[in-house]
C-alpha cells in the first residue's frame, strides 16, 4: 500500500485525461494566488447510483453509507455515552457543550473508534460537525506513554490547522497528557531534533519537511492520518503532491480518515484507490441541505450597485456577523475601504497577508471587533464563526472555465447557517454572465434562489425575520 497512491494517481491521472475529467491542474480565475480551484463540477450522481446499485446502501433517509467490508458491523450512536470515550475525552466534549452526536458524528464515530481500525471517506454538508467527530477519533488513538507522533492531521491552509487544534485543544482540556503541535509555517525546529508529541496538526508543506525530509519523527509509527477538506487536498496543485508523498511513507496499518463538505466524482474515484477498503459516508446529494440558509440574489448594475445593496441590507435588518467574499484582492481591498469610509466596521483577509496578520485578523472577528469580513476564496472553507448570519458574493465563485463553481458556493454559504442555525446568503449580479452562474447553482442543488428588490426596505426586512 505504501507506494499505491502515487502509482495509482499516475493510472489515475492517465485515465482521466482520457476520459476527460480534469482531475488536476485547474486553476480558478482568482487573481488571489492562494485562490485555487476546488474540484470539478461534474455531476455527481454516478457513484450514487452506483451505490444504489449495489445494494450497499444502509440508509435512505439523510446519511448513505457505503460498506466496503461486509464484515464491519456499522452502527450508529445517540449519545456520546455510548461511545465509550475515555472519561476525560466525554468531560472535554461535554465542556465544549455539545449535548448529542450531530449525524456525521454519531454515524462515522462508532466506526471510526472499531477496532481494527477501518479506513474512512466522509462528506457531510458544512457546519455539521466533521471537524469534532475527527479530533474526537484523533484524540481516542493516542497512546500517550509513548512519547512520538502517531496521528497527523492535514489542512489545506494555516488557518484551518490552528483552528482545528483550537477544537482538539478544548476537547483534551482534560488530558493533559495529550500532546499536540502545530506543524504550519512560523514553527521552527532545529535539525536534528526529535518530536515527542502524539498529535502533528498542519499542512502539507511543513508536514513533509518534519516527518519526510528530516525524519524529525518516524512516519512508520504514524497510526492516523486525517485529511480535512479531502477534496481539494487531493485535487489541487501543491497540495496533492506533498500529500502523495506524505501518504506513500505512511504503514499499510495506518488509519485514513478523509473528510469534506465536497467530492466531485474524479475526486472521489481518486479517493476511493488511494484509501484501501474504506467505509464511505455521504449525504445524499438532495439532502446536501441548504434548507437553514436562505439564498436571495440581487441585481445591480455596477461595483457601485452593488456597495449600494450591501448599505441598504444594513441600514434595514440587523446582522451578526456578515463575510463578504470578492473575486480579487483588488476588489477586496477597495470595498473594505468604501465600508470603512462610511462608518463600518469592516476586516479583510486575503493571500497577501502573512500567517500571522491573517489569524490575528480571524480572531478579532470571531470576537466580534469587527462586523464584516472582506475575504477571497482564501476562506471559503472550513473557518466556524458561529455568529456569522450573513454571507455575500459580491462576485460569484467561477471556476477556470468561467462557469459556476458550486462546490466553492457551497462552502462559501456554508460560513453561516453553521450547525443548524440560521442564516441568509446574498448573491450579487451585475452581468449576464452573474445571473448564468447564479441560474446554475440553483439548478445544481435544485434550491431556490431568489429574487429580492433591494430598494424595497419592506421586502428586506422580510430576509431578517
Ligand atoms: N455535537 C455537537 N453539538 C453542538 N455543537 C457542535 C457539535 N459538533 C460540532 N458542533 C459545533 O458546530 C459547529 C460546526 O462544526 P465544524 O466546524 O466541525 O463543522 P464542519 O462540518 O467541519 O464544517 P466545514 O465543512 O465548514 O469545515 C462548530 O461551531 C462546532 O463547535
Amino acid at each position: 500500500m505504501a507506494s499505491q497512491w502515487g502509482q495509482k494517481a499516475e493510472e489515475l491521472e492517465i485515465s482521466n485525461k482520457v476520459a476527460g475529467l480534469g482531475l488536476d491542474k485547474k486553476h480558478n480565475q482568482e487573481t488571489d494566488s492562494d485562490d485555487v480551484p476546488d474540484t470539478p463540477n461534474a455531476a455527481d450522481t454516478s457513484l450514487l447510483m452506483k451505490i444504489i446499485r449495489q445494494g450497499l446502501v444502509e440508509s435512505k433517509l439523510d446519511i448513505e453509507i457505503q460498506r466496503k467490508d461486509p464484515n464491519s458491523p456499522l452502527y450508529s450512536v445517540k449519545t456520546f455515552e455510548a461511545l465509550h470515550l475515555k472519561p476525560n475525552l466525554l468531560k472535554g466534549v461535554y465542556a465544549m457543550g455539545f449535548n448529542a452526536p450531530s449525524k456525521i458524528q454519531e454515524t462515522a464515530l462508532p466506526t471510526l473508534l472499531a477496532d481494527p481500525p477501518q479506513n474512512m471517506i466522509a462528506q457531510s454538508q458544512s457546519g455539521t460537525g466533521k471537524t469534532a467527530a475527527f479530533v474526537l477519533a484523533m484524540l481516542s488513538r493516542v497512546d500517550s506513554n509513548k512519547n512520538y507522533p502517531q496521528v497527523l492531521c492535514l489542512s489545506p491552509t494555516y488557518e484551518l490547522a490552528i483552528q482545528t487544534g483550537e477544537v482538539a485543544a478544548k476537547m483534551a482540556k482534560f488530558c493533559p497528557e495529550i500532546k499536540l503541535k502545530y506543524a504550519v509555517r512560523g514553527e521552527e525546529l532545529p535539525r536534528g531534533s526529535k518530536i515527542t508529541d502524539h498529535i502533528l496538526i498542519g499542512t502539507p508543506g511543513k508536514m513533509f519537511d518534519w516527518g519526510v525530509k528530516f525524519g524529525m519523527f518516524d512516519m512508520g509509527k504514524i497510526k492516523v492520518f486525517v485529511l480535512d477538506e479531502a477534496d481539494v487536498m487531493i485535487n489541487r496543485q501543491g497540495h496533492q503532491d506533498q500529500c502523495i508523498r506524505i501518504h506513500k511513507c505512511l504503514p499499510s496499518t495506518c488509519q485514513m480518515m478523509f473528510f469534506s463538505a465536497t467530492y466531485g466524482t474524479a475526486v472521489m474515484q481518486f479517493a476511493e484507490i488511494i484509501v484501501s477498503n474504506p467505509i464511505i459516508i455521504r449525504l445524499l446529494r438532495e439532502e446536501e441541505s441548504l434548507d437553514n440558509i436562505k439564498q436571495y440574489y440581487v441585481k445591480c448594475k455596477s461595483a457601485e450597485d452593488k456597495y449600494r445593496a450591501i448599505c441598504n441590507i444594513y441600514g434595514v435588518i440587523t446582522i451578526g456577523q456578515a463575510i463578504i467574499f470578492c473575486h480579487t484582492r483588488k476588489t477586496a481591498s477597495w470595498l473594505s475601504e468604501k465600508m470603512s469610509k462610511d462608518g463600518h466596521s469592516v476586516a479583510v483577509l486575503s493571500g497577501e497577508l502573512t500567517v500571522e496578520q491573517r489569524i490575528a485578523v480571524l480572531d478579532r472577528f470571531r470576537v466580534g471587533l469587527e462586523k464584516v469580513l472582506i475575504t477571497t476564496n482564501v476562506l471559503s472553507r472550513g473557518i466556524d464563526v458561529e455568529q456569522v448570519t450573513l454571507v455575500v458574493n459580491f462576485d460569484m465563485p467561477m471556476d477556470m472555465n468561467r462557469k459556476a463553481d458550486c462546490e466553492t458556493y457551497l462552502h462559501r454559504i456554508g460560513r453561516t447557517g453553521r450547525f443548524g442555525k440560521a442564516g441568509i446568503a446574498i448573491n450579487l449580479i451585475d452581468s449576464p454572465q452573474a445571473m448564468e452562474i447564479c441560474t446554475d447553482i440553483e439548478a445544481h442543488f435544485g434550491k431556490k434562489i431568489q429574487l429580492l428588490d433591494i430598494e424595497d426596505a419592506e421586502e428586506i426586512e422580510k430576509i431578517g425575520a
